[in-house]
């Protein structure tokens, strides 16, 4: 299967494919992915403070994953999950067997400064990244660098793929849009091996039904 047009971004590190679902197809998946995933708070310390990630998360396939320090347990895949996995392996080029799926409830919603560079996903990792709902605003800063080299809006059905030794080099970030009000929907899929990760930090997790009861 060959691969769908792209525009190829900082060296080829970045590929973009812009409606790689069509509208339609991206809304119904927003849509069934809002209603049948079991949104999880994740809640952890940081210096004996509680705190809650500033997004919903739930993580899918073979092995625990660490992430911001934590320590997942994933879900097996649905069969909906592995059917966007092999569309996302087709365009990527490469297989995957992890998925974090998560939930921007708002633009008070986040992920701050980081790279994709747990041990558990190798060298130089492919990240295949598919964005359904409210559009927002995806940066990415050389390591060290404190002003954004790109900055690109992630529409609903866009295919951002990262590869090579990107996540050595740079970082990405999607900020707080206050002036958002929609969700969005993020699924990274990642290819993990080696030995599974220890939890580093202690925490507690709870379901979240989104929106009927997230202040609960
Ligand atoms: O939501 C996004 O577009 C990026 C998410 C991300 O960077 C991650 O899950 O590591
Ligand atoms: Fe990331």
């Amino acid at each position: 299967m060959s691969a769908r047009e792209f525009e190829s971004l900082l060296g080829d590190r970045i590929r973009l494919t812009r409606g790689f679902f069509a509208p339609a197809r991206a809304a119904e998946l927003m849509a069934t992915l809002l209603r049948e995933t079991p949104w999880l708070a994740v809640r952890y310390e940081n210096e004996g403070r509680p705190r809650e990630l500033p997004r919903l998360t739930v993580n899918y396939g073979e092995r625990s994953y660490d992430y911001s320090g934590l320590v997942f347990t994933p879900l097996p895949w649905t069969p909906l999950l592995a059917e966007l996995r092999a569309q996302a392996e087709a365009q990527a080029e490469t297989r995957f067997n992890a998925l974090i799926v998560q939930l921007y409830r708002d633009g008070e919603d986040a992920v701050n400064w980081h790279a994709d560079d747990s041990p558990g996903v190798g060298q130089d990792p492919i990240i295949a990244s598919l964005s359904f709902g409210a559009t927002r605003t995806f940066l990415v800063r050389p390591k060290g660098g404190s002003e954004p080299s790109l900055t690109l809006e992630l529409q609903a059905g866009d295919l951002l793929v990262m590869r090579g030794d990107l996540q050595h080099t740079h970082q990405h970030k999607v900020p707080r849009e206050p002036e958002v009000t929609g969700p969005r929907i993020n699924l990274t899929f990642r290819t993990l091996s080696g030995p599974a990760p220890q939890p580093a930090v202690a925490h507690a997790s709870r379901v979240v039904r989104w929106p009927d009861d997230g202040d609960k």
